[in-house]
């Protein structure tokens, strides 16, 4: 029965005769709901396998409902949405175990846009290459196949097969080739899917392409087109999606985890517990609405359901404050290299990332705009930007030099702080100190200000022989961009402040874009008003809300824009 087939477990507390007292009262209402549409079945069955109440099974449910209808009168009830959910199952149970099953999962309910139409793209990178890969996706895919192979008979379900291809219009011979037939729904969109492993010549891939092109009902992919149709038929959510695209974009090790764990699905997967949470919640205060008067329901339903949301509240809390590390680690950490002019700060850039970024000069105040380089350090990513060296009384040019400098230092994940060791006593070295070594708390971690490193520059013009020739300053390193003397302690150093700042990528935060830290934050709001509610209706109403939120953040933001931003990332043929 459909009811078992979709994991219906009774709680252990249940009450049998309750079940019987809310389907006689509420009949009428599952008939009058009957017309209407369900919000998701998924949503439903969670609400209702969560409910105090035992269905021994489907046709038990029906008989009780056949029995009970018509003996009542009409009642339109607080728990709609419980009603809804009995009347999918119901309904879906009647039409008997031949109705289609659900695939996998559950589709994500937004159609892909041109959906109908197969598509079709090289999914490999361009240029020349040993293999290519083209790929198709939808109904015509079979078609396509055998419009362009010898023999013309589909090959075996996922297995790789040799075929020569050719031209259906000409019969020309364009490549012999592997091709590999997916027949949907277990396929990477759901849909019928091919994909031909062509020879990676540039002619070969036109050829192919266009061949393609000239069978009825094909038409090329647009960008992303594939694993947006991959998330309409419930194959990837969207926490999934971002986690491909992170990881198609991913140019450090630490991005890489980060993003294979978004695409395992962790992130969707604890959002899910989460919302099973406030579903129980749901439930409990939804059945004390409506039955709290039969005195049928247990003491402390209301109780439970507070102290579920409050422990749900301080999960929440704690990955939301996780969360700007999960996006600096998608994103890269802002590293800002500051101090006064002629510091060695443009020649420390070009050190790091090994290219020449900046123009390093003899002359003090060379670096006047603020000039921004990925890096990869120590697999974490990072942003470094050079700016202007900090000083007073200049001209025009290099004074609004500085005050880029000073804007981009209050932006700071990590200010890198470049001296001269053999110049501190200058007035320009003294001021940096001063105004932002000191106050930033420099060789104190724990401290809630920016977070510094010290860096004393051109070593090597120092007395040989002195281990620390300035033991009063703030702690720092003993760098020479001259030699590379001390490159590997700050490198370490670096790696430290990283590893604090974006998280470990294997077991650290998972949320990695604002669009998460939003819904977190919509749902933490919601359970505040929950919580001040002074009616159970607005409570549930509150549960409601928390609840959709976590479900945006997996399932889409409600609107096509959010996808379509999302799917942007996608280059064509992904
Ligand atoms: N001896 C020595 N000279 C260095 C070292 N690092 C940089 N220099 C020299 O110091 C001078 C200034 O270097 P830059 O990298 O241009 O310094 P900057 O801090 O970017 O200077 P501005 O952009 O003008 O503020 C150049 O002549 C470099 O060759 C070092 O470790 N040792
Ligand atoms: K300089
Ligand atoms: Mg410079």
């Amino acid at each position: 029965m459909l009811l078992e087939e979709h994991h219906f477990t009774a709680p252990q507390r249940a009450s049998p005769r309750l079940l019987s007292l809310s389907l006689a009262s509420r009949s009428e209402d599952l008939q009058w709901m009957g017309g209407t549409s369900s919000k998701g079945p998924n949503d439903n069955r969670e609400l209702l396998s969560t409910l105090p109440v035992t269905p021994r099974s489907g046709r038990d449910l029906l008989r009780g409902l056949a029995d009970t209808r018509g003996r009542v009168g009409r009642r339109i009830t607080a728990c709609e949405s419980m009603w809804r959910g009995l009347w999918t199952l119901v309904s879906r149970a009647a039409r008997g175990p031949h109705s289609p099953r659900p695939c996998t999962r559950q589709g994500s309910g937004y159609p892909a846009p041109g959906s109908g139409a197969t598509i079709f793209a090289l999914s490999s990178g361009q240029g020349r290459c040993g293999i290519a890969v083209i790929r198709t996706s939808g109904p015509a895919s079979g078609h396509a196949l055998r419009s362009l192979t010898a023999p013309r008979d589909l090959p075996p379900a996922r297995k790789a097969c040799l075929r020569l291809l050719s031209d259906p219009r000409s019969g020309e011979p364009l490549d012999r080739a592997l091709v590999l037939w997916f027949p949907g729904p277990q396929s990477f969109t759901g849909e019928d899917c091919v994909e031909f492993h062509v020879h990676g010549g540039p002619a070969v891939v036109s050829g192919v392409l266009q061949a393609l092109g000239s069978v009825p009902g094909l038409r090329p992919a647009e960008a992303g087109e594939f694993t947006r149709r991959a998330f309409a038929h419930g194959k990837l959510s969207l926490t999934e999606v971002e986690g491909l695209a992170d990881l198609i974009h991913a140019e450090t090790e630490a991005q890489r985890r980060q993003a294979l764990r978004q695409l395992d699905g962790e992130l969707g997967d604890l959002c899910r517990s989460w919302a099973e949470t406030l579903t129980k919640a749901l439930a409990h205060v939804e059945a004390y609405i409506d039955f709290s008067e039969d005195d049928n329901l247990e003491e402390g339903v209301l109780d439970q359901a507070d102290s579920e949301v409050r422990k749900l509240e301080v999960t929440l809390g704690v990955h939301l404050r996780d969360a700007r590390r999960g996006q600096r680690l998608r994103s890269g950490a802002h590293i800002v290299v500051a101090g006064p002019p002629n510091a060695g700060k443009s020649s420390l850039v070009n050190l790091l990332s090994r290219k020449p970024v900046s123009i390093v000069s003899p002359e003090p105040g060379t670096t006047r705009d603020v000039l921004e380089t990925p890096v990869d350090l120590a697999g974490f990513p990072a942003l470094l930007s050079d700016t202007a060296g900090l000083r007073e009384g200049v001209g025009p040019v290099e004074q609004e030099g500085v005050r880029r400098a000073q804007k981009r230092l209050e932006q700071a994940d990590l200010i890198l702080a470049v001296l001269d060791a053999s110049d501190l006593a200058s007035p320009a070295s003294c001021n940096f100190l001063d105004t932002v070594v000191i106050p930033a708390g420099a060789g104190n971690p724990s401290g809630s200000h920016q977070r510094l490193l010290l860096v004393l520059n051109k070593s090597d013009l120092l007395p040989a022989g002195r281990s620390d020739p300035h033991p009063d300053l703030p702690s720092h390193l003993l760098l020479s961009c001259l030699t590379g003397e001390g490159l590997d302690g700050l490198l370490e150093a670096l790696k430290k402040e990283l590893a604090a700042l974006c998280g470990d990528p294997s077991t650290g935060p998972l949320l990695t874009r604002s669009r998460h830290q939003h819904h977190l934050r919509g749902c933490l709001d919601a359970l505040g008003q929950y919580k001040q509610a002074k009616d159970l209706a607005l409570a549930a109403e509150a549960l409601r809300v928390a609840r959709r939120h976590l479900s945006h953040l997996t399932g889409g933001g409600g609107t096509e824009e959010i996808l379509d931003i999302i799917f942007r990332d996608f280059c064509v043929g992904k």
